[in-house]
């Protein structure tokens, strides 16, 4: 087993408020010491002076392949960027494309701080082989629409993923089945999926409340909002759910998302672009629900730096209560971190820095202008790095970013890939 030792840190454990300089000891794929003085042979050592240590970000709601179309499509409303823009071009995209447009995501994933991310798309075995070779870590899920006649080789495809990737690249894959919202799957595919989620024991991952458009919709064919509608069909109660978005959502039904396995992604950048309103995170945290952080696709919220989300998820709620005591500094770092592996169902192998769980985690380079003095650490983490300031990756003891350089993909060869690639997909639509 290879040892690294990662020199005079400031530890940001974010099992406490406290940080504190010292070592940690990676032995293979695990963290197996952190301590302020550690003295032991290794095979690397990692000198981490004037920087930060910390849990690697988790990124809980993703389309990594949607990186190809950033920017191609912005300022529309959610829908007519759905139907008329994504959608046509996601059906030109190849096998290959998916694979290019997922490590487009990885590397830039990488470059800003995130170590694993929960991921709904098409092709997933591209993703899957994509991410065996870069070594991030992920939940992957296939998306199910039920629109059209097809919903059963989409099912077929969700469930070959499951089976051939769950446990895969080194435990660093675990899989979910995705039934994409409540406006793209009817009642009888939706009860299905959640029947066969509660045998087999498999998570779901879904997209929820985004929008008031999507509540109107749901409210004429079923009399129902979203998230009713969701838990008459025994969702909550029967599996492990990862919400993306929970926008629109009132208190009763907050109410029916107590108790939940899993817990609600909040995107606020994504929510923010497409005008879609502010999630209600802090009444659901107080009725006990976990919320972690997600981007959503390139496509939508532009960029997946989590640092960004991070400063928009608690402007967003000092904003809305017009209190800036709302989601501190430290609590929603947790949310990045703690909150997003729960909702990823890998909350007892990462998300803190602590003996025994796995050694994923990112060093930032504090010696700039924007990130001294240094009174409050989790301030200034929160409030003013960018994921450019993240100077090291390392997911599963593996080292993905070091001095800013990516060890696993070769960026001249992404670059030239996601220049031809992106322009075929989009041209003419
Ligand atoms: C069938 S794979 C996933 C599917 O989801 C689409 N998508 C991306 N972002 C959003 C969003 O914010 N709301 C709803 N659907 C979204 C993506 O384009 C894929 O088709
Ligand atoms: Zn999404």
């Amino acid at each position: 087993m290879m040892k690294k030792l990662i020199k005079g840190a400031t530890i940001l454990t974010m099992t406490s408020n406290e940080p504190f300089v010292g070592d940690i000891l990676i032995d293979g794929d695990l963290i197996s010491d952190i301590q302020t003085v550690i003295t032991t042979e290794v095979d690397e050592v990692i000198f981490a002076e004037g920087k930060a240590a910390l849990p690697g970000l988790i990124n809980a709601h993703q389309h990594t392949p949607m990186s190809l179309l950033r920017g191609f499509s912005d300022d529309l409303k959610l829908m007519d960027w759905l139907n008329k823009k994504m959608l046509p071009a996601e059906a030109r995209m190849t096998p290959e494309d998916i694979y290019w447009g997922a490590k487009l995501a990885m590397a830039e994933m990488i470059k800003s701080g995130t170590t694993a991310f929960a991921d709904m798309y098409i092709h997933m075995n591209e993703i899957a082989a994509a991410i065996e070779e870069v070594g991030m870590r992920a939940s992957l899920t296939r998306g199910l629409v039920f629109l059209e006649n097809d919903g059963g080789r989409r099912m077929s495809e969700a469930l070959d993923l499951i089976h051939r990737w769950s446990g895969k690249a080194e435990g660093l894959i675990t899989t979910m089945i995705g039934p994409h919202s409540p406006y793209t799957v009817p009642p009888q595919p939706f009860t299905e999926i959640i029947a066969l989620a509660e045998q087999e024991n498999i998570a779901i991952h879904t997209h929820l409340a985004e929008t008031k458009e999507e509540v109107s919709k749901i409210r004429e064919k079923y009399n129902q909002t979203p998230t009713e509608y969701l838990y008459h069909l025994g969702m909550f109660e029967k599996a492990h759910v990862l919400l993306a978005h929970s926008v629109h959502v009132n208190r009763r039904d907050i109410g029916y998302l107590k108790g939940m396995r899993g817990g609600v992604s909040h995107n606020p950048v994504s929510n923010l672009k497409l005008g879609c309103g502010i999630a209600p995170i802090m009444e659901m945290i107080e009725q006990g629900i976990t919320v972690g952080i997600g981007t959503d696709g390139a496509g939508s919220a532009a960029t997946l730096d989590m640092f960004a989300e991070i400063r928009a998820a608690t402007w967003l709620q000092k904003l809305d209560y017009g209190d800036p005591t709302k989601l501190p500094a430290f609590d929603v770092l947790r949310m990045a971190t703690v909150g997003s592996a729960q909702l990823l169902n890998i909350g007892h192998e990462v998300g803190t820095l602590e003996i025994g769980k796995k050694a994923d985690m990112i060093l930032i380079d504090l010696r700039k202008p924007h990130l001294q003095p240094i009174h409050n650490i989790h301030s200034l983490l929160a409030y003013c790095a960018n994921g450019s300031d993240v100077d090291t990756t390392i997911v599963n003891g593996k080292v993905l970013m070091k001095d800013r350089q990516l060890l696993t993909i070769d960026e001249d060869e992404l670059f030239k890939q996601v220049t031809i690639r992106s322009k075929r997909i989009v041209d003419g639509i």
